[in-house]
């Protein structure tokens, strides 16, 4: 199985890190540029355009694509449920979360655009053409759509354009090219594509499982710590875990008090205050470690 990753720019180092931390390491070979192996002997990485990536899904060279929605929308459809998905759609398995951004309407801060209705018969300059007529059909104006391959904030005062569509994030290259944002056409952000045809297969379903995995582990802790067993409701009580946590029976102590080791998922931005709340109700020997993956 073949999955296809951006080779260069935003979208590379974030995508790799992703494949690592799912467990799918990816080899060192002389031709790295082009594609490599991973520990999977059935997984093999490509490395393509963020743009191309749809195409080479969609085609068969990859049965795999890691890119933004943007770009997938822009080669043909998209479908959430591969039940209902048409023979070329590429099927949206999961959202990664990086590499959010929206593609936006926008056009001169002090010029007579300043809702789409104003765009009757007027220009578009844009690197999503298709994106850009779909949205133009969708609000039923009709307006030229001209397409360019980058700056395309400068075309308006050009006079190449009377609007943009193309992509913001922070909104500072709108601003210093004084364009307003008009309406949103597209939320997009990095998503783990598959071929319709291929989206049910059991080696697609485990790699979705591994991505899911990863994103389930960040901004979550593992706790552990020892309490006594009488004082193990008023433990449960202060842990805001992810359903009940995991208790075991251990050596009582020198005592012959009970003890109970307790291990529990928490949220990192709780683990601050849960740490002093357990002390407060007898817990010690607190462990806080790392989560790598996750299987909900
Ligand atoms: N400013 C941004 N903030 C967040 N995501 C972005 C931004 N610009 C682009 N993206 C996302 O990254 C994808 C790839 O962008 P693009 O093809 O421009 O490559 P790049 O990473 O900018 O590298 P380069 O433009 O140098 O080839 C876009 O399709 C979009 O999904
Ligand atoms: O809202 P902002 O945070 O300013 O981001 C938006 C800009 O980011 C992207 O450009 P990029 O930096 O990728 O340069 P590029 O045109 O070379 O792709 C995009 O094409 C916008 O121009
Ligand atoms: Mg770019």
């Amino acid at each position: 199985m073949r999955i296809a990753v951006p080779n260069k720019g935003r979208l590379h180092d974030p995508t790799l890190s992703l494949l690592e931390r799912a467990g799918l390491h990816v080899e060192e070979t002389a031709d790295r540029q082009l594609y490599a192996d991973t520990v999977d002997p059935e997984v093999t990485v490509l490395f393509a355009r963020a743009a191309d990536i749809p195409e080479y899904v969609r085609d068969g060279a990859a049965d795999l694509g890691v890119t933004g929605l943007d770009q997938a929308a822009e080669s043909g459809g998209v479908a959430d449920d591969p039940e209902t998905a048409d023979d070329n759609d590429l099927v949206d398995l999961l959202d990664l979360g990086y590499g959010s951004c929206r593609l936006v309407l926008a056009a001169p801060e002090d010029g007579d655009i300043t809702a789409v209705e104003d765009l009757a018969g007027a220009t578009i300059a844009t690197e999503f053409p298709t994106v850009t007529r779909d949205y133009l059909a969708r609000v039923g104006v009709d307006a030229d759509v001209v397409t360019v391959t980058g700056a395309t904030e400068l075309t308006p005062h050009v006079d190449m354009a009377d609007a943009i569509v193309d992509i913001t994030s922070t909104g500072t290259t709108l601003q210093v090219n004084r364009l307003a944002v008009i309406d949103e056409v597209l939320a997009s952000s990095v998503r783990l594509f598959a071929r319709a045809d291929v989206a049910d297969d059991p080696k697609v379903e485990q790699v979705r499982t591994a991505f899911e995995s990863v994103l389930a582990a960040d901004g979550r802790r593992y706790l552990m710590m020892n309490a006594p067993t009488d004082r193990l409701d008023e433990v449960k009580d202060v842990i805001p875990g992810l359903g009940g946590p995991t208790v075991m029976n251990v050596e009582a102590d020198e005592n012959g008090n009970g003890k109970v080791a307790v291990h529990a998922v928490v949220e990192e931005r709780d683990v601050f205050a849960t740490i002093s709340d357990l002390k407060a109700v007898g817990a010690s020997g607190i462990l806080v470690t790392e989560i790598e993956r996750l299987v909900e």
